[in-house]
């Protein structure tokens, strides 16, 4: 288990802090099938799964929402026969926050449990 996948999301205000460049530069390390992109000027963390079907790609994608409704934050998730793509960013701060690195250290973890 990876540090951050051990930690909790913290409520998120529009106020709260995006994580700096070096912040991310530490933080992505520990999430190295992650990339980050932005996306209509907002950053994002995304990482596509593979599968060998559509009933496992939706086994996935239940379980990440499952997550999601645990933490209080929630993806974007793109299901299609044989992958998932998960994409992570904090809405009420247009950005990334601390909240979207736990969720997808948290995501990983999902699927190395399937
Ligand atoms: C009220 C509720 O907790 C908020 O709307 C949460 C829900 N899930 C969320 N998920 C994400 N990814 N970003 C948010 O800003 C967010 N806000």
């Amino acid at each position: 288990m990876s540090d951050l996948s051990a930690q909790k999301c913290e409520a998120c205000r529009a106020d709260a802090p995006k994580v700096s460049d070096e912040e991310l530069a530490v933080l992505i390390k520990q999430i190295p099938d992650w990339v980050p992109e932005v996306r209509d000027g907002i950053m994002m963390l995304e990482r596509v799964y593979k599968f060998k079907n559509f009933k496992q790609a939706l086994h996935f994608t239940n379980k990440v929402g499952d997550m999601a409704e645990e933490e209080g934050h929630h993806p974007g998730l793109l299901t299609e026969w044989g992958k998932v793509t998960v994409t992570w960013w904090s809405h009420s701060i247009k950005g990334l926050h601390r909240n979207d690195f736990i969720c997808a250290a948290k995501t990983d973890e999902v699927f190395a449990a399937l």
